[in-house]
């Protein structure tokens, strides 16, 4: 059975237009003009059970619309959508219990002044989770998240990292088996960042939940995610492997070799030179130049080391979405 199935979904929003001039503001009192933005545009996509998805695109590009309409907050201009069998703009309590919609930008809603412990305990009521699943959950996620010194702080005086932390616990207490993520590591730092994505592979790995993430930062997807789904302008412009895409985009592999012999080596004999140490370098080759070439490095220098790489997803998607479109 498909986790999610998304088919022909449209999201439109109507916007006034304001006018410039003051007498064009005071027209539009009486005679309000409104546009339309074609956020989504006929998408159609399925997601298995336990999968999890990158949702990439640039700004604008349809993503949280999408999300939103996934966890039922907005009701599509059209199409239809069932996650784990539920039509989310109905929000049935079951269907709400099995979903998080987890956003970078709003880490933790609900009263500030609460401990994050009572916020918790708000929450284990909202979602009617027993005494024993709370009491298990919340270890789980005290350890996995380092919640311990946050527990009894108020919600107010956290940073955004920490808030980011409790959010997490907070969607998760109830443990939903369908996570949409958006942008859960904006304005973190390294470390916290670091912590996000090993805690949302760990609870995929512990629960089998199915997630759609999306994020600006390539390296969250690459670490989580196989396959993505690439939306831009309100339609989808990729679904599938990111190996696949980096092959379909991008026309050269990375060969990052280290050699003993540190004689003066014509590089351009070989591609194009990344950067170049003492004892190592990383060249650009053409896919179909680099069984070739391989070997010649092999025979021709001293190699100690060879790894062959697709280049950084950041830079293949940087080159669609500048030239945008595939
Ligand atoms: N509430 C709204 N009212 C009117 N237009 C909106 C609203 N929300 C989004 N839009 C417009 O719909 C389009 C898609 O926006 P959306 O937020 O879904 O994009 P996104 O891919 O999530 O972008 P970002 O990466 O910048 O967060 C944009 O043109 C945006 O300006």
């Amino acid at each position: 059975m498909s986790g999610i199935a998304a088919s022909h979904l449209s999201m439109c929003y109507r916007v006034p237009v304001r006018e410039a001039s003051l007498r064009g503001a005071l027209g539009s009192l009486w005679h309000r003009r409104y546009r339309q933005i074609q956020a989504v545009n006929d998408i159609s996509f399925s997601i298995e059970s336990g999968e999890l998805v990158g949702f990439i695109g640039p700004n604008g590009a349809g993503k949280t619309t999408t999300l939103k309409m996934l966890s039922g907050i907005l009701h599509p201009a059209a199409g239809t959508v069932s996650v784990h069998g539920f039509t989310p703009w109905k929000r049935e309590g079951a269907f709400l219990r099995s979903i998080a919609l987890i956003r970078g930008s709003q880490p933790l809603g609900g009263p500030t002044e609460l401990t994050v412990l009572d916020s918790l305990r708000f929450q284990q009521t909202i979602y009617e989770v027993s005494a024993t699943d709370f009491r298990k959950n919340l270890a789980d996620l005290t350890e996995l998240l380092d919640l311990e010194q946050l527990l009894s702080r108020q919600v107010r005086a956290l940073s955004l990292g920490e808030r980011m932390r409790c959010g997490l616990a907070l969607s998760l207490l109830y443990r939903p088996r369908v996570l949409f993520l958006d942008e859960p590591t904006l304005g973190l730092d390294v470390s916290a960042v670091n912590l996000i994505r090993r805690f949302i592979a760990s609870y995929c790995r512990r629960t089998g939940a199915t997630v759609l993430l999306t994020s600006h930062y390539m390296v969250d997807v690459e670490t989580l995610c196989n396959r993505i789904i690439l939306i831009d302008r309100g339609r989808i412009q990729y679904d599938g492997g990111l190996s696949e895409l980096s092959a379909r985009l991008a026309p050269a592999k990375l060969l990052r070799l280290s050699f003993s012999d540190s004689h003066k080596i014509d590089w351009d004999e070989y591609g194009e030179l990344i950067e170049v140490g003492e004892n190592s370098a990383v060249l650009s080759v053409r896919r179909e130049l680099v069984p070739t070439m391989t070997a010649r490095l092999l025979s021709e220098l001293a190699v100690t080391d060879l790894a062959v790489e697709e280049p950084p997803l950041e830079q293949v998607i940087g080159q669609v979405y500048q030239e945008g479109g595939l």
